[in-house]
């Protein structure tokens, strides 16, 4: 019998030096592996203890890769226990990307005015 995880149990393994993910209902222990993944640590940690299939399917991931997913799996998620959805804090590092991204805008639309203007 494999091990079951309640969902509330892996979301509180969503840091980075316990990090699980769930994929098609099972439970994978990503804590090493997410240094080596070619994607980037950051994307899946931005998935730690939350479920992965979507993100994880619309890449498009080769038969290598879900080789190397078996090697990580550690159980199987209770899907009777109560889903929860994972809370990430928002950092002083994301909200200032934010307003970079907003800043970046800004100036696209006010080149873009200016531009208008002067060709009138
Ligand atoms: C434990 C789960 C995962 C494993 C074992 C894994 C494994 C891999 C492997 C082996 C590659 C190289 C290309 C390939 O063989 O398909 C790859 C690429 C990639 N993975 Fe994952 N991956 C995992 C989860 C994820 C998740 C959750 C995301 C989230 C979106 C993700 C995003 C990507 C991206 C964007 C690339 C492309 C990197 C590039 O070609 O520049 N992966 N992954």
């Amino acid at each position: 019998m494999p091990q079951v995880y309640s969902y509330q149990e892996v979301a509180e393994h969503n840091g980075p030096e316990n990090c699980w993910i769930i994929i098609d209902d099972k439970v994978y222990d990503v804590s090493q592996f997410k240094d080596e993944h070619p994607g980037g640590d950051e994307i899946i940690m931005d998935l730690g203890g939350q479920d992965a299939t979507d993100s994880f399917v619309d890449i498009g991931h080769s038969d290598e890769a879900l080789k190397l997913l078996k090697t990580l799996y550690i159980g199987d998620v209770d899907k009777t226990s109560e889903p929860v959805v994972v809370k990430k804090a928002v950092t002083s590092e994301s909200q200032s990307q934010g307003s970079a991204t907003l800043v970046m805008i800004l100036a696209v639309v006010m080149l873009g005015v200016a531009y208008y203007l002067l060709n009138e």
